[in-house]
Formats: C-alpha cells, sequence, structure tokens
C-alpha cells in the first residue's frame, strides 16, 4: 500500500510554505509520495483573474523539480466547477483502491473546515493532517492529526503584492518559478 500525502492548493503562485509543509509531512509520517493538487476553481475564494491554469501547473511542476517524492496530480484542472474535496477524494479512492491518502491543510483551512462542502462525508474518506500557521489557530473539533512544522509568514498573496509592487520575493519561492514569473509578467512585473 503506498501511502501518499495530498497538497491541495491554489498555488498562485507556489511558495517555499507549500513545499516546506509538504517535506515536513512526508518525513513526519514517512509517506511515499506528496501529490501537489492545483485545483481548478478554489471552493471558497476567488483566483487572480489574470493568472491561467496553465501558468500554475507550469509554475507548480517547476517548484517541485528535483524532488521524486513530490508529483503534480491534475484531476482536478480537468473538472468544471467549483473542486469540492469530497467529489475529488471520491474519485481518488475509487482510482487508486490501495493507495492510503492523507489530506494536509493548513491552519486557515482548518479554521474553515465546518464550512467545506459535505465536510462530515469527507471526513469519512481521508485522513485530514493539519499544520500550524502564523495568524491562524489550529483548534478544531475534527478528527485531525497534527504535525509540527516550522512556522513560516509566507502565502500566495503575499507574494502577489510584493511583487505587485517592485519588493524582492527571493528566499520565499523557488528561484525557477521567480524566474518564471518575470518571464511571463505575471502579477504586475
Ligand atoms: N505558510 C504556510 N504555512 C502553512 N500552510 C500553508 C502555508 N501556505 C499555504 N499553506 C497551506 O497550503 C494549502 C494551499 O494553499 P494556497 O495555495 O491557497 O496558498 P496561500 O498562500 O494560502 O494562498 P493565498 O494567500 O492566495 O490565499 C492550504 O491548505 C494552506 O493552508
Ligand atoms: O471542498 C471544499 O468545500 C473546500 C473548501 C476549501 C478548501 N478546499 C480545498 O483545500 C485546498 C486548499 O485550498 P486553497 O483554496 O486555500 O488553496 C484546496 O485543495 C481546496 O480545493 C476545499
Amino acid at each position: 500500500m503506498l501511502k501518499v500525502g495530498i497538497l491541495g492548493g491554489t498555488f498562485d503562485p507556489p511558495h517555499n510554505g507549500h513545499l516546506l509543509i509538504a517535506n515536513e509531512v512526508l518525513s513526519t509520517l514517512q509517506l511515499d509520495e506528496i501529490w501537489f493538487l492545483p485545483n481548478q476553481e478554489p471552493p471558497h475564494k476567488k483566483k487572480s483573474e489574470s493568472i491561467s491554469n496553465e501558468d500554475r501547473l507550469q509554475m507548480l511542476e517547476l517548484a517541485i523539480g528535483g524532488n521524486d517524492a513530490f508529483r503534480v496530480e491534475t484531476m482536478e484542472l480537468h473538472r468544471q466547477g467549483p473542486s469540492y474535496t469530497v467529489d475529488t477524494m471520491k474519485m481518488m479512492n475509487n482510482q487508486y483502491p490501495d493507495h492510503q491518502f492523507f489530506f494536509i491543510i493548513g491552519a486557515d483551512m482548518i479554521e474553515y473546515l465546518p464550512k467545506w462542502h459535505k465536510i462530515d462525508e469527507l471526513i469519512k474518506l481521508v485522513q485530514f493532517v493539519g499544520v500550524e500557521r502564523p495568524s491562524y489557530s489550529s483548534q478544531t473539533d475534527y478528527p485531525v492529526l497534527y504535525v509540527d512544522v516550522p512556522a513560516l509568514d509566507v502565502s500566495s498573496s503575499m507574494i502577489r503584492d510584493r511583487v505587485k509592487n517592485g519588493k524582492t520575493v527571493r528566499y520565499l519561492l523557488p528561484d525557477s518559478v521567480i524566474q518564471f514569473i518575470e518571464e511571463k509578467h505575471l502579477y504586475g512585473t
């Protein structure tokens, strides 16, 4: 049985916070792989209008490059409408009956759990793994397995703002992704 951690996200853009939590969960829970799952339409927020799915996908592939335990799962990009995790986990469990899945979420998403679509059904389909995130509480009554990670106060929205305002983003995300953002003039560069 393959033990797989799933990190779902908008990845607009992917950053070192994503990579750090993925690697910590991989190592702590002794998982075989981490699958990064870019969503089509985040159920709870608007993605920036200027960014295409192809650009988010390419940035994610650049970000995870060089780590054999990391891969991208594009299932949600092929499904129209809001990317409800309950639908995704049903498909994953059907498609990979021999895998054990762990769905990784930061504390902002732990706080939001009561509002997830069909949450009572979802918690029976997958084990959530929660990690801390500065400024958010990770308290919940839902069954979440906690993994300690070093706190890294970086977010995609902070990176988008910094790029727009001409501030450096070096060391907040991989150089390969920064280069892609510059070359494609994303986020107002
Ligand atoms: N610095 C971080 N520490 C812990 N968890 C994080 C961090 N950044 C992102 N995550 C988690 O990774 C997942 C995907 O996050 P997402 O792609 O939406 O990035 P984000 O930085 O939260 O984006 P935005 O600022 O645009 O809302 C979510 O579960 C989120 O909680
Ligand atoms: O299914 C839901 O209702 C739901 C609500 C909020 C977030 N999610 C998922 O949680 C992951 C992180 O969300 P995001 O938008 O912060 O990148 C991503 O895979 C989302 O599709 C899912």
